[in-house]
């Protein structure tokens, strides 16, 4: 993969006119294609050396074509090979229409083919240009395929997955390798895409990258070169108050252990100082259980108002365990000037009102962490939510905006997205992770790094891929206290 754009995610239609322009530059549009095909008959013979034989898929696009330069390419290696093909091939056009002519091996329909033990399929059915479900001949190729257990290796995307959203448009092949272009595109990235392309390969068929660049926009793969740059560093002469006071708040007595959660992750990722502010009646509980995490008592609302006249108190997080309703909402509102995170039944507690929310944080830079699941994202943006044409990504996007807030939009594919158009997918996080109490350490994380001054962005990204690592590095069966000792920075 080139350095250069190693993060980069390109949709299909940027994909395009990146095409276009590297076309309309001079350059030559065959070789980009027998580039690409080269590129897969490798990848090939490295992870199938012992293929009895390969079966080309074959389309009616340039994924097709990608095909016919592959299968030539085996044949030439030596290797046995089958093209079956969806369409008229003397229907093809352009740089597709030179591959199938280069390619003199013979073909057959793909309702044809029949999967025999040993075969590896090469799917080049579909790729970018994938714009509607799959018609009944793919779909039951798929499905033999499937039942056979043939091996797939996937050109650009496995086809039927929307390069656009990562959502399967009827029925998809599930890959053991995908080979792309230039650029992972959004489906190799976002569920259930990420699950249906085994491992990406990301080959560079040689486009300029200037020409990569004028379509790259600010959505990217969360890794710490996006955000390393804001990351506190512990300098000889930073001390405890230099590093933020992290507030935390807690429910009632018998709901403190997910606000305990946040305040020890909050301390573990480096806040100078972390208090949990707890109701009068669970002080004695949560005295009980902690040590280096500060107690104050905050009841009500003209409590958190004194609480709020010292400006150390810079981040704060709510809503693990803390109860849905008027009060929650009153606590959150008063914070409107500070650096939160609003997690859980925070979330939850303003579905009647979201806009009382936005309205308050707008204005400004942006301060408001929103941390919502599947569930929580619905309660408050019930219309992006439901809207089938966008992406997870195009959805965070749009909450963002709204609610000029940095949208942590969480699952096994957490998407990142602030008010200014800048969105990174997260990639890192085991399947353990799905824990009780997982969602409260990041809450707390996410605090700790808004504590020590790392802008809302980068906190919140640098929140989740340390959140990610940490659950990697304790391993299966992982519990969250677990996953806070394991938190490195
Ligand atoms: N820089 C690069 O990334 C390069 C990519 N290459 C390959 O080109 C394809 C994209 O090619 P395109 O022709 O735009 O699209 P497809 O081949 O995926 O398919 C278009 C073809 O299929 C028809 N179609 C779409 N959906 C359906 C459907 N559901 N049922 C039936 N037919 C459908 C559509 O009408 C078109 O005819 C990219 O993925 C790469 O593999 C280049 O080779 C090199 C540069
Ligand atoms: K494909």
């Amino acid at each position: 993969m080139n350095k250069d754009c190693e993060n980069w995610l390109l949709t299909p239609a940027a994909m395009g006119r990146v095409d276009d322009a590297a076309a309309r530059s001079g350059m030559n549009s065959y070789g980009l294609m027998e580039k690409a095909g080269q590129a897969v008959s490798a990848a090939a013979l490295r992870l199938f050396p012992g293929a009895r034989r390969f079966v080309v898929l074959s389309g009616p696009g340039n994924n097709g074509g990608d095909g016919y330069v592959t299968a030539r390419a085996l044949s030439e290696a030596g290797a046995a090979v089958s093209i079956f093909r969806l369409g008229d091939p003397s229907r093809l056009k352009g740089d597709a229409a030179t591959a199938f002519a280069h390619c003199l091996l013979d073909g057959d329909d793909l309702d044809a083919y029949q999967p025999w033990a040993g075969d590896v399929v090469v799917d080049a059915i579909f790729g970018a240009g994938l714009d509607r479900p799959v018609p009944d001949t793919v779909r039951h190729v798929i499905e033999r395929v499937n039942v056979a257990s043939i091996p797939v290796i996937a050109v650009d995307l496995p086809s039927g997955l929307d390069g656009r959203t990562g959502r399967v448009l009827g029925a998809a092949f599930t890959a053991v390798h995908t080979v792309t272009f230039m650029t992972r595109k959004p489906a190799h990235v976002l569920l259930p895409g990420r699950r249906l392309c085994g491992s990406v390969e990301v080959y560079d068929i040689g486009v300029p990258m200037r020409i990569v660049a004028g379509e790259a926009g600010c959505v990217r793969v969360n890794s710490p070169s996006e955000w390393q740059y804001e990351f506190p560093s512990e300098g000889l002469e930073s001390h405890k108050f230099s590093r933020g006071h992290l507030t935390v708040f807690s429910g009632p007595a018998a709901a403190t252990g997910a606000a305990r959660l946040s305040a020890a992750a909050g301390l573990r990722i480096g806040a100078g100082l972390v208090t949990l502010a707890s109701p009068t009646a669970a002080l004695e509980t949560n005295a009980a259980q902690l040590t280096a995490v500060m107690l104050k008592a905050i009841d009500n609302p003209s409590d958190l108002a004194v609480y709020l006249d010292d400006p150390r108190h810079n981040a704060f997080v709510i809503g693990p365990g803390f109860g849905i309703g008027e009060r929650t909402r009153a606590f959150a509102l008063a914070l409107k000037d500070r650096l939160v995170v609003l997690d859980a039944d925070a979330i939850t507690s303003f579905r009647d009102e979201p806009n009382a929310l936005f309205n308050a944080f707008s204005g400004g830079d942006f301060r408001l962490v929103l941390t919502p699941h599947e569930g929580e994202f619905a309660r408050l943006f019930p219309d992006l939510a439901t809207d089938e044409r966008q992406s997870k990504i195009e959805r965070a996007l749009a909450a963002a905006v709204r609610a000029h807030a940095v949208i942590v939009y969480k699952g096994a594919d957490t998407v990142i997205a602030a008010p200014d158009g800048r969105v990174l997918v997260n990639d890192n996080a085991p399947a353990w992770l799905a824990t009780a109490g997982s969602g409260d350490v990041l809450a707390g994380m996410i605090g700790g790094l808004l504590a020590q001054g790392m802008p809302a962005f980068e906190a919140a990204a640098a929140g989740v891929f340390l959140h990610g690592k940490a659950g990697t590095a304790a391993g299966r069966g992982l519990t969250s206290e677990h996953l806070i000792t394991s938190i490195e920075r």
